[in-house]
């Protein structure tokens, strides 16, 4: 039975390590067994048709989701928090399943391949970890609880962010349930939101999709074409005008009038049509 639904057992087993929770990781807890019951139900069954099912779970914590998952396939488990750590050992150690990876998930993601990425994100790092997520050798789904705010940019319908399009050159995005604060210890100020990247095959390049975003959203208030022409041409600013219209792009509008997927169109047609000098584009 896992023992973490309890407030006083958390605190207890902390202390007897001789630690607490941290704020500074962005520790916040999933204590209700009814919603760990229902995040974990679209993993597993994004897990069912994968040829060879595996989990990397972010941000493990004491165990809320892994203790589920492990029930459906092997679990490489990313903690940073030593303490957070021995506890898991304690629980998990010996069971075929579980694998933990003591460390900063930014840095011990690389290496690591897995069709499934999951996690309870610590708040502080979650554009990071999702950006790290995209680029794991193999990977299919992606199923991250993160702060509603981002949630919503990250499935907004319009390009209101350069993430927003960004992450959507990757994959289907889709909301799949709030989580109320109520449900996590300590209780955080801000209500979260369950959502999933399911990755496409084929993509725009993601390095000249990124400078075009960059060109383009140097000011939000600005028409797309005077955020093009300022500032260092991280692509050839000439190139990009000719193309934007064949991409169904008007740079007299501002960057989040133009739609999402027009922004992947145009990165294709740069790539296609530039010979990138690697010293000054690389
Ligand atoms: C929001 S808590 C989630 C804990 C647990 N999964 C749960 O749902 O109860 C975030 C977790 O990420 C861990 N963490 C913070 N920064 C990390 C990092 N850079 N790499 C790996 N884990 C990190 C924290 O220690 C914490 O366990």
């Amino acid at each position: 039975m896992y023992p973490y639904y309890s407030r006083d057992r958390i605190q207890a087993d902390l202390r007897e390590l001789g630690g607490a929770i941290r704020k500074s990781m962005g520790q916040n807890f999933l204590i209700d067994p009814n919603t760990i019951d229902r995040l974990v139900r679209p993993v597993h069954e994004a897990l069912q048709t994968c040829s060879e099912p595996s989990v990397i779970e972010i941000g493990p914590g004491l165990g809320a989701l892994t203790h589920r998952l492990i029930e459906y396939a092997p679990v490489t488990a990313l903690e940073l928090d030593p303490m957070l750590a021995t506890l898991l050992r304690r629980q998990f150690e010996g069971q075929a399943n579980f694998m933990l990876i003591e460390g900063d998930a930014r840095r011990t993601l690389a290496g690591l391949t897995a069709p499934v990425l999951c996690g309870n994100l610590p708040y502080y790092i979650t554009t990071e970890l999702i950006l790290e997520s995209l680029s794991v050798p193999g990977v299919q789904h992606l199923f991250f609880l993160v702060q509603t705010e981002f949630a919503k940019r990250a499935c907004a319908k319009t390009a209101e962010s350069s993430f927003t399009v960004f992450l959507r050159n990757f994959g289907e995005v889709k909301l799949l349930e709030r989580v109320p604060a109520s449900c996590f210890y300590p209780v955080p100020s801000v209500e979260s939101s369950f959502f999933t990247v399911q990755l496409y095959e084929e993509r725009a390049p993601a390095a000249i999709l990124e400078k075009l975003l960059r060109m383009s959203y140097r000011s939000k208030r600005k028409k797309i074409r005077n955020s093009w022409r300022v500032g260092e041409a991280l692509l050839p600013v000439e190139t990009v005008e000719d193309l934007a219209p064949s991409a169904g792009i008007d740079a007299e509008k501002r960057p989040e009038e133009i739609a999402i997927e027009a922004y992947h169109t145009l990165a294709r047609l740069i790539a296609a049509n530039v010979v990138v000098d690697p010293e000054r584009h690389a």
